[in-house]
C-alpha cells in the first residue's frame, strides 16, 4: 500500500537579516531552494515557494520566528537562541544547533562607571553591581535578564528597547545593558564593557513539537536533511579553521 500523499504545504520560518544569509548555503546543502527574491532585502514578498512544492518559506523578523512556530503557523524555523531562551516556549523543539550566528548575551556597563550612588534606579550599596539589591537594566531580553538577576537576589527594573541599548546607560536610562555581543565593537564603540555572559548563542533549527507528531516523516526527513548538509559542511569547517 502506498502511504497518502500529503495535502497540506509545510512552512519553513525564516529570520530575515544576518541569518537568512548565513543559513542560505546551509539550506541549499539540505536541498532546500528558495525563490530567488527570498534573499532580497527590497522584495516585500513575505511568502515564497521553494523547490519542493509542498514546502513553502516565510521571512519574518528574528524575534517573531519562535512565535511562528510555536503557534503552528510554521511547522520549522531557523532561530537564534537567545530568541529560545527569551520566549522558552513548550511547544517547540530545538532538534539541531546549526552552528551559525555565533554571539552571546551579555551584561554590560560603562566603562568608566563610578559605580557609586548616582545613576537611575539603583539600590543598594557600593561599587560592586553584585551587591545592588536593585538595578535597571536596558535590553530587548526582558525574560532572560529578569531571569539572570533574580537569581542573583538583585531586583531588576527593565527598561524594554528594541534596538540601541547601548546608548541607554549613557543617556541615563539604566545602569546596564543586556544584549548580544559578537566582536565587542559595538560595546566599545559606545563607552561600555562586557561584565558578564549569560549564555553562548546560535542559531538553531527548531519544529513545532505537535507536527512533528502528527507529521513525523516529513518534518523527520527535514531535520535529517539539515543535519546531512551539517556534516556535510564540517569538513570544511575544520579544513579553514
Ligand atoms: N553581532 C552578532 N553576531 C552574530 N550573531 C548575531 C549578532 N547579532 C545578532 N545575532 C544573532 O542573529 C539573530 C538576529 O539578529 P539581527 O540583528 O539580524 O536581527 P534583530 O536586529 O535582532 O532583528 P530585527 O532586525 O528583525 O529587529 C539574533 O537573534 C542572534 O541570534
Ligand atoms: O559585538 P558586535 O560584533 O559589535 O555585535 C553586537 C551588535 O550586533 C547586534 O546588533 P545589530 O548589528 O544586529 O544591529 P541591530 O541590533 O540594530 O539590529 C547587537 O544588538 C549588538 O548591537
Amino acid at each position: 500500500m502506498t502511504a497518502p500523499i500529503p495535502d497540506t504545504k509545510l512552512v519553513l520560518a525564516l529570520p530575515k537579516g544576518r541569518i537568512l544569509k548565513a543559513a542560505s548555503p546551509l539550506l541549499a546543502g539540505a536541498g532546500i531552494l528558495p525563490a530567488a527574491d527570498c534573499l532580497d532585502e527590497g522584495s516585500r514578498r513575505l511568502r515564497f515557494p521553494t523547490n519542493d512544492p509542498m514546502l513553502d518559506v516565510v521571512r519574518v523578523r528574528s524575534f517573531d520566528v519562535a512565535t511562528f512556530v510555536a503557534f503552528g503557523g510554521a511547522q520549522l524555523g531557523i532561530c537564534g537562541a537567545d530568541v529560545l531562551m527569551e520566549f522558552d516556549y513548550p511547544e517547540i523543539y530545538a532538534p539541531l544547533d546549526l552552528r551559525i550566528g555565533a554571539c552571546r548575551v551579555s551584561v554590560a556597563r560603562p566603562r568608566e562607571q563610578g559605580t557609586g550612588e548616582q545613576g537611575t534606579g539603583k539600590q543598594g550599596t557600593g561599587d560592586n553591581p553584585a551587591r545592588w539589591s536593585r538595578v535597571r537594566v536596558a535590553t530587548k531580553y526582558p525574560a532572560i535578564t529578569r531571569r539572570h538577576f533574580a537569581a542573583r537576589g538583585i531586583n531588576a527594573d527593565i527598561v524594554h528597547l528594541h534596538g540601541a541599548m547601548e546608548l541607554a546607560p549613557v543617556l541615563d536610562l539604566s545602569q546596564l545593558i543586556v544584549d548580544l555581543v559578537d566582536t565587542g565593537s559595538t560595546l566599545r564603540a559606545n563607552g561600555l564593557e562586557e561584565t558578564e555572559t549569560i549564555a553562548h548563542v546560535t542559531s538553531r533549527l527548531i519544529v513545532n513539537r505537535t507536527a512533528l507528531k502528527t507529521q513525523p516523516e516529513r518534518i523527520g526527513a527535514l531535520i535529517a536533511r539539515f543535519r546531512q548538509a551539517l556534516g556535510a559542511q564540517a569538513p570544511r569547517e575544520a579544513a579553514t579553521a
